[in-house]
């Protein structure tokens, strides 16, 4: 035992009989094992079963159903906690021990994904005894000490009250277990998360977890980069998403992909630079300033995710039945589209606050026309668009990665854009946007930008901000890097 740990005496129950066994809590390494009495670590141990002579003797650990196996070893950074259980009179006082473990999904390249475990019941023989091993487990797993108060913003009708589901049955337990501040708000209508981002106390939280969609997330970041302190203080309250809306892209760009998944990384508390752009459109009114954190698309995106927000109840499966519908239609959008290469911005450039120095430039000039804009702002040589996706993560939904190289800190964005093609075209480009093969796929084009705008050249034309509808007007963009913070899944 490493020093600053300690060893409880705490049974288990076993079918009919207790198993009495030791608790070791190693602080140092932030990890916890339970040992049958008389086992050592890694020994073998075997169960005798009357009616099946067989049954149990695994030879190399024991397992009763619904739990882990024994002797119980959980890795530091895999633990979350230990709650006590609910006992009367005739029952030992308890408490159960809540952990992840990695199961690598043989699905989607192989992508690692996290369950949660919660052991059978500990038994102690008191009460006094069985609030020292909570205390010290809650202690060891360290997530009261390491952060401060955790937020919980509930959007009750994403994905069809799975939301609300994930909230009590898995965040609400897993947090009283770890023993974090926290706080849960179910919304009531659409627009509270922005007004608790916007007044969240940031002394007193630093990690704000959406239960929702991209949509509940798009709302949250407005009302925290809208504050007036936003440049100084939104770095120190990180997002975290569990993913129950319809696309999820930001969970899907970050690991976090199932509610398990995205509650292991609360816990986890891997804290990375968000960046996040600005978009104006009339860049003379403060006031008009949106936030955008996943992607600005028009065209073939835009019209297959606006097109069908009436069909969210079917989930993924809603941006499946808009692409087939987009790539018969084949339509393109005519747009003009101005940048700045990200190469404009030097090595250590950004993390400037929310200033606008790429788009103060061109909107001071010409009165912000696009046709002939000043250095360092280029004009895209190409007026006819079927994809046009500004993405600053890999992934608009779960079902693609459109960017697959993107970096949610890297300031820069991916212009990814095509021009007119025939239907087989479509079907390959549509193949390499989910597959993320979209560097192999020839009519695609990528470049690297820190600032865009965008003027609107045909009738029907309709931009999405974060899958979110704005005005059809000429818009401008610029990346501010690492202005907030998110917990990483990878
Ligand atoms: N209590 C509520 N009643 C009705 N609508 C709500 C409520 N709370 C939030 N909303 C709205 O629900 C909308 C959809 O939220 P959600 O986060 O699930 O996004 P989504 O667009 O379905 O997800 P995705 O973008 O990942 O597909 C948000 O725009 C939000 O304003």
């Amino acid at each position: 035992m490493a020093s600053g740990g300690a060893v409880f005496e705490a049974g288990v129950t076993l079918g009919s009989s207790r198993v009495e066994g030791t608790l070791s809590v190693d602080l140092e390494a932030g990890s916890v094992g339970w040992y049958p009495l008389g086992a050592r670590q890694g020994d073998a141990i075997g169960l005798h079963d009357d009616d099946d002579s067989d049954s149990g003797s695994c030879g190399g650990c024991l397992t009763w159903e619904g739990a882990p196996s024994l002797p119980l070893e959980i890795r530091g950074g895999d633990l979350v906690g230990a709650s006590p259980c609910p006992s009367d009179a005739k029952t030992y006082p308890s408490f159960k021990v809540f952990y992840f473990v990695e199961e690598v999904s043989k699905r989607r390249g192989g992508r690692s994904r996290r369950r949660l475990k919660v052991t059978d019941e500990f038994l102690c023989t008191n009460t006094g005894l069985c609030e020292e091993c909570v205390d010290k487990i809650r202690e060891c797993a360290g997530h009261a000490r390491s952060r401060k108060g955790v937020k919980v913003v509930v959007n009750p009708v994403s994905g069809a009250g799975r939301g609300l589901r994930a909230a009590r049955e898995l965040l609400g337990p897993c947090l009283e277990a770890s023993g974090a501040k926290h706080d849960v708000t179910v919304t009531r209508e659409p627009g509270e998360a922005k007004t608790i981002a916007a007044s969240i106390d940031i002394d007193a939280y630093d990690t704000l977890v959406v239960v929702g969609g991209d949509g509940t997330m798009h709302e949250a970041l407005q009302g925290l980069c809208g504050r007036p302190d936003a440049d100084r203080r939104a770095a120190d309250l990180a997002f975290a998403v569990v993913p129950t809306g319809s696309g999820n892209g930001f969970a899907a760009s970050i690991g976090a992909l199932d509610a398990e998944t995205a509650a292991w990384g609360i816990f986890r508390n891997a804290r990375r630079p968000l960046d996040v752009c600005s978009v104006v459109q009339d860049p003379w009114n403060g006031a008009d300033r949106k936030f955008m954190f996943l992607t600005l698309t028009f065209g073939f995106i835009s019209d297959l995710d606006l097109d069908t927000e009436s069909l969210r109840f079917l989930g993924q499966a809603r941006f499946t039945l808009g692409a087939v519908y987009q790539m018969l239609a084949g339509r393109t959008t005519d747009a003009r589209v101005a940048y700045v290469s990200s190469g404009e911005v030097s090595e250590g450039e950004g993390g400037g606050g929310l200033g606008l120095r790429f788009v103060g430039g061109i909107a001071s000039s010409q009165g912000g026309s696009l046709k002939d804009p000043p250095p360092p702002w280029r004009v895209l040589d190409q007026e006819k668009f079927q994809l046009f996706v500004l993405s600053n993560v890999p992934c608009m939904s779960m079902g693609d990665r459109v960017a697959p190289t993107q970096d949610p800190s890297s300031g820069s964005l991916s212009m990814v854009t095509t021009g007119r093609n025939g239907r087989l075209k479509n079907i390959a480009m549509f193949d390499a946007v989910e597959d993320g093969t979209t560097a192999d796929c020839d009519i695609i084009s990528y470049q690297d930008v820190a600032a865009f705008a965008v003027e609107p050249l045909s009738d029907r034309f309709q931009f999405s901000l974060d899958g979110e509808r704005i005005p059809t007007r000429t818009l401008y963009g610029e990346i501010h890097r690492g202005l907030g913070r998110f917990l990483t899944c990878l």
